[in-house]
């Protein structure tokens, strides 16, 4: 008997003719020196521009105080970007790295240290990693205000792999220090 493939069976959110799996993408944007602002739209430009990444949404602007960074440490700007792609979640890493390097990002020993801009993957699907490289779902996102709210205002029914609805994590989360910047706004193209 010839076996045809069964149509319900697939495992990823859903396949292109490709057969790439396409993955809806959770990416968290901070900068907390130079031009915040600036940084974080050409962030969100180069992601816009990266082939087979489509951006669906942009949260908007908070400026936060600075979370286990070093004394001194300014205000950060953070957003949240939602997109889908069918890039392999190791490309992703790589491009979010070389978009932190174009913006001058410097890295140093020391932890948190004030940085033109991060660029983080917070989910990539249901992508799971334990690799220094690439660690997914991210391993402090869902404890960070700084990013759930961002997202919670795209995405209020969204649900954090293995952690729960984000509204909960938010609700349990530290918001003193996270404040709507109404007079700063993204744009995507
Ligand atoms: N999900 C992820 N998102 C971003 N970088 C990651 C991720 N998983 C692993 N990394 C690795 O972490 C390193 C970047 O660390 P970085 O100094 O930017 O961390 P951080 O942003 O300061 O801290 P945190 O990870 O707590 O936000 C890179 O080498 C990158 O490959
Ligand atoms: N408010 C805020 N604090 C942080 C942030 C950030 O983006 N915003 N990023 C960090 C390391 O990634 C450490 N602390």
């Amino acid at each position: 008997m010839t076996e045809t493939p069964n149509p319900n069976l697939v495992d990823a959110d859903s396949l292109t003719g490709e057969m790439h799996p396409i993955r809806r993408v959770v990416v968290a944007l901070g900068s907390n020196l130079g031009e915040r602002l600036s940084s974080l739209q050409g962030a969100v430009d180069a992601l816009a521009d990266t082939p087979d990444f489509f951006v669906t949404g942009v949260s908007p602007v908070y400026e936060t105080a600075p979370v286990d960074s070093p004394d001194g440490s300014g205000p950060y700007l953070n957003a949240v970007v939602l997109a889908d792609t069918t890039l392999p979640a190791a490309r992703l890493m790589e491009r979010a790295l070389a978009i932190e390097d174009a913006y001058e990002r410097e890295r140093t020993h020391v932890r948190n240290a004030p940085r033109t801009l991060d660029v983080d993957l917070v989910v990539v699907g249901d992508r799971r990693s334990d690799e220094d490289f690439l660690r997914l779902p991210h391993p402090r996102a869902h404890e960070r205000a700084f990013v759930l709210q961002p997202w919670h205002d795209l995405e209020p029914d969204a649900v954090f792999p293995d952690r729960g609805p984000i509204a909960d994590l938010l609700m349990a989360a530290d918001s003193t220090g996270v404040k709507k910047r109404d007079d700063l706004t993204l744009e995507v193209e």
